[in-house]
């Protein structure tokens, strides 16, 4: 069914590092109607030759800033792809980069104010400048100790001198602006989803969430 649409319907998949959040869109590689976009990490691991990641995480208080500034270009790169299905579905986006992963490295110090405060300037430019709200939020919810075990089972190279307290104080940060609503840019709604779960019971949980994308993904079309 490939009806011209406007605007996709568009959902941005949230949620902390382990949370899932890839292992969700690959649920729903078999529908012709939604596309995915996944978080561009290789992007971010080869930018001409040097990686940000890694340079990030080994001197958090030299790279963060270079890092969220690239990180933040590729995801506005994503919100501004064109797509011709009726629903797009986004790993992350420009609001986690500053409400969750930005917000966190100027809390915690290792971002000088006046980096934080360029870096705000050009999310604020953006918000105001460029049309790119979601019209739905999954927030795969966990528990701190559960994605921190997966990080480590999962052994992505750069991740595995990420102490406890971080996955902690990002956990925190998603509560604030997807439970709590502390941010008044982006007001989607958002559906929760129990990501402790783990492979083999989760299929269910995303089925839940598959109902409510796509009824509302023809509403939105049908419209
Ligand atoms: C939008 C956004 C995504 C994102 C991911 N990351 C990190 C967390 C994980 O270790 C890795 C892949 O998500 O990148 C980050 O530091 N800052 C980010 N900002």
């Amino acid at each position: 069914m490939s009806i011209p649409t406007t605007k996709p319907f568009t959902v941005f998949v949230e949620g902390n590092i382990g949370s899932g959040k890839t292992t969700f869109l690959e649920h729903f590689r078999r529908f012709e109607d939604i596309t995915l976009l996944t978080e561009p990490v290789e992007e971010w691991r080869n930018l001409r030759g040097w990686n940000l990641l890694d340079l990030m995480y080994k001197d958090p208080a030299k790279w963060a800033m270079t890092f969220q500034a690239y990180v933040s270009l590729t995801m506005l790169e994503m919100h501004r792809r064109p797509t011709t299905t009726p629903v797009k579905l986004m790993e992350r986006s420009i609001y986690s980069a500053r409400y969750c992963f930005v917000e966190h490295m100027m809390k915690s110090g290792v971002m000088h104010p006046a980096q934080f405060a360029v870096l705000d300037e050009w999310f604020r430019f953006i918000y105001q400048q460029i049309p790119i709200d979601a019209d739905l939020i999954v927030y795969l919810k966990t528990t701190p100790s559960v994605v921190y075990d997966r990080i480590k089972k999962r052994a992505r190279s750069e991740e595995q001198c990420v102490p406890l307290s971080y996955i902690e104080e990002l956990h925190k940060l998603h509560e604030d602006w997807l439970i709590n609503r502390v941010h008044a840019e982006c007001p989607a709604p958002v559906l929760v989803i129990d990501a402790d779960l783990d492979l083999s019971q989760i299929t269910e949980e995303y089925k839940k969430s598959e109902h409510r994308i796509l009824r509302q993904a023809v509403d939105v079309v049908m419209n």
